[in-house]
């Protein structure tokens, strides 16, 4: 027969059925993995827009490990014991693509599975974003700063999305009792990112393996964006619900480097040196940068 990852054996007590919503998708199948391998009943739910059936094919046919192609805009009825709400594009070309389905996604896909989760009273943890802070007017963001995004802007869809998902997720916290959990998730990378993601840190990867100039945006003042490993996301995001913590966790843990200079690690990576390709590097900086956004640490490792 096939051969799986290693499992963990788990009692029927324990063993939580799990649904993982975009479970095929670059977050979500890294989380399928961790839940795997503890042992759990996974299910994944993708409509494979972003998604990639290849991030979970390790997992097929395996007795714990359960994938369904469905949308979550339509109902869905199923038992579970906790739902991981990722489904939804994150990359601005991705979320840009479709702006209509990418709010119906986050609107009715979240309403959906508030549904679930109260129905079939599980816990529900959903996958936020930075962008909920739109162009913040403070440096760092702290889980308490409301945000300041443009209802009608070019990255609304995803944006306002969120942050009516997050609306709902505390409607039914509050009225329904529903047991939720929110993350907001900052600039992630890792492996199962698409190439042609449209976020930086792909970017950056197919700039220096073409040779071409890596375009480094950065603050006067020397700050830069920070990014974090998937599994710096995976690993809180899941403490957060099987141990239980409650509240808004800005879900990042900082990474020792930023976006000034992971581009010399990804030269490096890609066989150059500096001094052999001194024009590797196209600098920008600005001023003021409306668009970066720094998470405040304390919550998560507090
Ligand atoms: O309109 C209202 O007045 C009511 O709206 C919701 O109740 P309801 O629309 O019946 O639906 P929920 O049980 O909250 O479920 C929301 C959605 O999730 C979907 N759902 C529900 C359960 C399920 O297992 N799967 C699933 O996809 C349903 O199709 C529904 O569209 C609220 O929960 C009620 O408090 C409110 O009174």
């Amino acid at each position: 027969g096939p051969k799986y990852p290693p499992v963990k054996f788990l009692s029927e007590k324990d063993r939580k059925r799990i649904l993982i919503t975009g479970g095929a998708g670059f977050v979500g199948s890294h989380l399928a993995d961790k839940l795997m391998m503890d042992g759990y009943e996974v299910t994944v739910v993708d409509n494979f827009f972003t998604g990639r059936r290849r991030n979970v094919d390790h997992w097929l046919g395996h007795g714990n490990f359960e994938l369904i192609n469905h949308d979550v805009v339509e109902p869905l009825f199923i038992e579970v014991d906790q739902i991981y709400h990722l489904a939804s594009p994150a990359s601005p070309p991705n979320y840009m693509y479709n702006p209509i389905k990418t709010l119906k996604t986050n609107t009715i896909g979240t309403l959906n599975m508030l549904g679930l989760a109260k129905r079939v009273g599980a816990r529900l943890l959903f996958a936020s974003t930075s962008e909920v802070y739109g162009d913040p007017e403070q440096h760092p963001q702290p889980e308490s700063y409301w945000g300041n995004v443009n209802p009608i802007g070019p990255r609304a869809c995803y944006d306002e999305g969120k942050r009516v998902a997050e609306t709902m997720c505390y409607a039914y916290q509050k009225q329904e009792g529903v047991d939720v959990r929110v993350a907001r998730i900052f600039n992630t990378f890792g492996p199962r990112m698409h190439m042609d993601d449209g976020r930086v840190v792909s970017n950056f990867i197919l700039q220096a393996l073409q040779g071409q100039p890596l375009t480094v945006r950065t603050l006067g003042d020397g700050n830069c964006l920070r990014f974090q490993r998937w599994e710096d996301v995976v690993n809180p995001g899941e403490r957060e619900v099987m141990l239980g913590y409650q509240s808004i966790v800005e879900n990042s843990i900082p990474l020792n480097w930023d976006q000034c200079r992971m581009p010399r690690l990804l030269l490096a990576l890609a066989g150059y040196t500096q001094t052999e390709r001194p024009n590797l590097f196209h600098w920008m900086t600005k001023k003021l940068n409306r668009w970066v956004r720094l998470f405040d640490p304390s919550r998560a490792i507090g």
